[in-house]
C-alpha cells in the first residue's frame, strides 16, 4: 500500500490529509469523521523513497522466484493520479524528450532490472532474458515495441501456455541498458492523456513481461541441465476515474468507460478469487483482455505483488476507500505457485526421474537376490547420449534463433521419449520379475527351515534309539546341546565300537531298530529298502558261519553315490549296482531343484549351482552336499546368477540341510550295525541253548 503526498492541486484546494498510519501495516482513513481501519503487509507513507519501496515491498523476493522458474507479477492499481506510474517507473515526465532520469526517482521496474541482472550473474548456467511490452487500450492489445504494426494483436489460449498474445515482439536483453531501452521505448509509445486529475495520465493498462530462462544443473544428475522459464511481469493499470472529476472529453470518455469496465471485471475476478466459496466456481477471466492476460498471475500458479496506490486527499476519500477494499480482497487470494518448465523437458525429466527410481529399485532387488550389478545397458546408454545431444541442440536453438532446427529436434525428441518409455517399461517388467523371484526364494527358504526342523527331530529320535541300544553308557554318544555330534567324521567311519563284543542290551519287547522309525519321515517314497537278512533272526539252518553283516566301514558315504536307480523293488528299472544296494535318496535331498525348468545349456555349462565335476546323487540329481540351483525360473536371471554369492541365506540353510541328512545317514548305519550285532548275538545264544537242551 502506497500513500502519496498531497499534490499541488489538492493542497490548493485545502483538502485535508485523511490517512493515519499506526505502524505494522495498519492504516486508518478518516471518512467524514468515521475512521476506517485497514491492514496490509506493508504501508508506505508519503515520505517513503523509491528505494524504500523497492527494498520493502517484497520485490526482491519476487525476482529471486522468477529466476527460479516461477511466474511473478508486480501490479499497481488505484485511482487515476494516485501514483501507480510513479511507483512502477518513477515520475512519468522523465521519459519526455530523452531526459536523463534522476537515479533517486527511478521506480520499481528500473531497480528490478538492475537487481535481476545482478542476481542472474550469480546463478550458474546459461540465462536468457527476453522482454515484451504491450498495452491494452480500449480493449485492444497493442505491441509497445512494434507500434508501427497497424493490426491489433489477438489474445489466444493454449493448453500449455494459457492465455497469450499472438505475434508479440520479443526482444532479447543481455544488459540493464537493453532492458531500460525496452522500457523507454514502450513508455514513449504508450497512450497517455491529460485530464483534470492527472497531466500525464495513462489511458491504457500496460504490461512489461520478462521471461527468464535459466539452464540449471539437475541436482540428481550432473549431466542433466534443465531449463526453467521464470516470468516477471510489471503491470501498470490505468486508473479508475470519476468522469465528473476528470472532466473527460469525448475521446477520454470512451477511454474512461473502457478502463472502468475492465477494472470492474478485474474487481469481480479478485472478489471471486478472494472468496473461498466462489473460488471453486466460475471466475470471469474471459470478460476482459486484461483479466485474460492476468489470469495466471491472479489465480493460477503465479505469485503476485499488488501495490495499491491512494491519495490521502479528503476530496477523494471515497475512491481511496474503494481501492483499499479492493486491496483487502486481493490480499485474501491464495495462489499455488509452481516452477514453469518446458512441457517436453518436464516430461523427459519425469521419465528420467521414474527411470532413476526404477534403476534404484532394480539395483536393490539385485542386491537382495545377490545378482551382480547390471552393466549400463545399450538402451540406457543411447538414451542418455540422445538426451545430452538434445540438450545441446536446444542450446544451439536458443543461441541462434535464425537456425531452424526445430523440426529435427522434434523428431529426435519424439524418438527419445519413446525410448525412455521402452526403457521404463523393461525396467518395470524386470523389477516385477525380480520381486517374484525374491518371493519365491523366501518361500523356498521357509520350506528348507521346516524340513531342517523335521530332520533334527529325526536325528534326535535316532540318537535316542542308539543310546537305548548301547545302554546309554560309554558305547552310546550324546549330541551336544547345540550343533551336530562333534566327534563324528562326516565321510569317515563311525566311532570305534566292539563289533564282536556282547550284544547291547535290547529294550525288552522293543521292536527291531527300524520299526521304531516311521519310514515315511525320511524316505522319499515307500518303505526303506529291505535290509539284508531282514529284521528277524534267520533260521539257524540257513545261517552258516558269520551272519551276513553290512560292511559299515565300506558303506559308501552319500557323497560317493554313483548314479543309479533305487534298489527297491518296483522303483528301479536297472539292476542293482555293484557294491550292494544303495539307500534311496531322501525325498528332501534336493527339494527345490526343478530340472525341468532349467535350460539345457545352463546345466551343460555346469553353471549356477549344478556341479560340473560329474558328481550326481543316486537318482541323477546333485548331492545334498552341493548347492543346487533355486532360481532358474526367470530368464532374466540365467546370466546374472552365474556369479551369485555362495553365502546366501538359502545356501547356508541348504548346507545345514545336507549336514542333517548326512547325520541321519550315519545314524542309520549305526543302528544297522547294532541290529546286526544283536542278530548275531541272538543266533549264537540260540545255538548254545539248543546244544544245552539237546539229547543227553
Ligand atoms: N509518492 C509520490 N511522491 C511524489 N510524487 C508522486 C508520488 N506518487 C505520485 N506522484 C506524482 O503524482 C502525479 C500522478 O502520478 P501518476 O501519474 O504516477 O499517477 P497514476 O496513478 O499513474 O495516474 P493514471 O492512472 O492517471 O496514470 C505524478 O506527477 C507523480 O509524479
Amino acid at each position: 500500500m502506497g500513500v502519496r503526498p498531497l499534490n499541488s492541486q489538492e493542497q490548493n484546494r485545502n483538502d485535508t490529509f485523511c490517512a493515519q498510519f499506526h505502524g505494522g501495516g495498519r492504516l486508518e482513513i478518516q471518512n467524514f469523521n468515521q475512521p476506517k481501519q485497514f491492514g496490509y503487509n506493508v504501508v508506505f507513507e508519503p515520505e517513503a523513497s523509491q528505494e524504500d519501496v523497492f527494498d520493502n515491498s517484497g520485490m526482491k523476493k519476487l525476482i529471486d522466484m522468477a529466476l527460479n522458474g516461477y511466474a511473478c507479477t508486480a501490479l499497481a492499481f488505484g485511482q487515476t493520479g494516485s501514483g501507480k506510474t510513479h511507483t512502477m517507473t518513477g515520475p512519468p515526465q522523465q521519459f519526455e524528450g530523452g531526459k536523463h532520469p534522476d537515479p533517486d526517482m527511478v521506480g520499481l521496474m528500473q531497480r528490478s532490472f538492475t537487481y535481476l541482472l545482478q542476481q542472474a550473474e550469480s546463478v550458474a548456467g546459461n540465462k536468457v532474458i527476453r522482454a515484451s511490452y504491450l498495452e491494452i487500450y480500449n480493449e485492444q492489445v497493442i505491441d509497445l515495441l512494434n507500434p508501427n504494426q497497424k493490426r491489433y494483436l489477438q489474445v489466444r489460449w493454449s493448453k500449455n501456455k494459457g492465455f497469450y498474445v499472438e505475434n508479440l515482439f520479443v526482444a532479447e536483453c543481455e544488459s540493464v541498458d537493453d532492458l531500460m531501452a525496452v522500457l523507454e521505448e514502450g513508455m514513449r509509445n504508450r497512450q497517455t492523456g491529460s485530464h483534470g486529475l492527472n497531466e500525464f495520465s495513462s489511458r491504457s493498462h500496460s504490461m512489461l513481461t520478462l521471461t527468464i530462462d535459466t539452464e540449471q544443473q539437475d541436482p540428481d544428475d550432473e549431466n542433466l541441465y534443465l531449463t526453467k522459464r521464470g516470468k516477471l511481469t510489471f503491470v501498470d493499470l490505468a486508473g479508475s476515474e470519476k468522469v465528473k472529476d476528470s472532466e473527460s472529453s469525448d475521446m477520454t470518455l470512451k477511454e474512461s468507460n473502457n478502463i472502468n469496465r475492465s477494472l470492474l471485471v478485474l474487481g469481480n475476478c479478485i472478489s471471486s478469487l478472494g472468496d473461498p466459496k466462489k473460488r471453486q466456481g466460475h471466475i470471469p477471466y474471459r470478460d476482459s483482455k486484461l483479466t485474460k492476460l492476468l489470469a495466471d498471475s491472479l489465480g493460477g500458479n503465479g505469485v503476485t505483488l499488488m501495490i495499491a496506490c491512494v491519495t490521502p486527499s479528503s476530496h477523494h476519500v471515497h475512491e481511496t476507500i474503494n481501492t483499499l477494499r479492493y486491496a483487502s480482497r486481493a490480499k485474501k487470494i491464495k495462489t499455488k505457485p509452481i516452477v514453469k518448465m518446458d512441457p517436453r523437458e518436464k516430461l523427459i525429466l519425469s521419465l528420467k526421474r521414474e527411470i532413476k527410481i526404477l534403476r534404484n529399485e532394480n539395483g536393490y532387488l539385485r542386491q537382495q537376490l545377490e545378482f551382480p550389478a547390471k552393466p549400463k545397458g545399450e538402451l540406457q546408454k543411447s538414451n542418455d547420449e540422445k538426451f545430452m545431444k538434445f540438450l545441446k541442440t536446444q542450446g544451439k536453438e536458443t543461441n541462434d534463433p535464425k537456425t531452424n532446427v526445430k523440426g529435427g529436434t522434434e523428431e529426435g525428441l519424439y524418438e527419445m521419449l519413446q525410448e525412455y518409455m521402452i526403457e521404463n517399461e523393461s525396467l518395470r517388467t524386470e523389477n516385477s520379475e525380480m520381486h517374484q523371484a525374491k518371493d519365491k526364494v523366501k518361500r523356498e527358504q521357509q520350506l528348507m527351515y521346516r524340513e531342517n526342523e523335521r530332520l533334527t527331530k529325526v536325528i534326535e529320535k535316532l540318537e535316542r534309539e542308539i543310546n537305548g541300544r548301547s545302554g546309554g553308557g560309554n558305547g552310546g554318544w550324546q549330541r551336544q546341546p547345540n550343533g551336530p555330534p562333534p566327534q563324528r567324521q562326516v565321510n569317515g567311519p563311525p566311532p570305534p565300537r566292539q563289533v564282536n563284543g556282547p550284544p547291547p542290551p535290547r529294550q525288552s519287547g522293543g521292536p527291531p531298530p527300524h520299526q521304531n522309525l516311521p519310514p515315511e519321515q525320511y524316505y522319499d517314497q515307500g518303505p526303506p529298502p529291505p535290509r539284508q537278512g531282514g529284521n528277524k533272526p534267520p533260521p539257524n539252518n540257513q545261517w552258516k558261519g558269520t551272519p551276513p553283516q553290512r560292511p559299515i566301514n565300506n558303506r559308501p558315504p552319500p557323497d560317493q553315490y554313483i548314479p543309479g536307480p533305487s534298489p527297491q523293488a518296483g522303483r528301479g528299472k536297472q539292476s542293482t549296482p555293484p557294491g550292494g544296494p544303495k539307500r534311496p535318496p531322501h525325498r528332501l535331498a534336493d527339494p527345490i531343484a526343478r530340472t525341468a525348468n532349467i535350460p539345457p545349456e545352463y546345466i551343460q555349462n555346469g553353471i549356477g549351482g549344478y556341479p560340473d565335476d560329474g558328481y550326481m546323487s543316486p537318482r541323477g540329481r546333485p548331492s545334498p552336499l552341493h548347492n543346487g540351483p533355486i532360481r532358474q525360473e526367470s530368464p532374466a536371471r540365467y546370466n546374472d546368477s552365474r556369479r551369485s554369492s555362495q553365502v546366501s541365506t538359502s545356501d547356508s540353510i541348504r548346507s545345514m540341510n545336507a549336514k542333517l541328512k548326512q547325520e541321519i545317514y550315519d545314524l542309520e548305519g549305526e543302528i544297522e550295525h547294532h541290529h546286526n550285532v544283536n542278530q548275531r548275538a541272538k543266533s549264537i545264544y540260540g545255538s548254545q541253548a539248543s546244544m544245552r537242551s539237546g539229547p543227553r
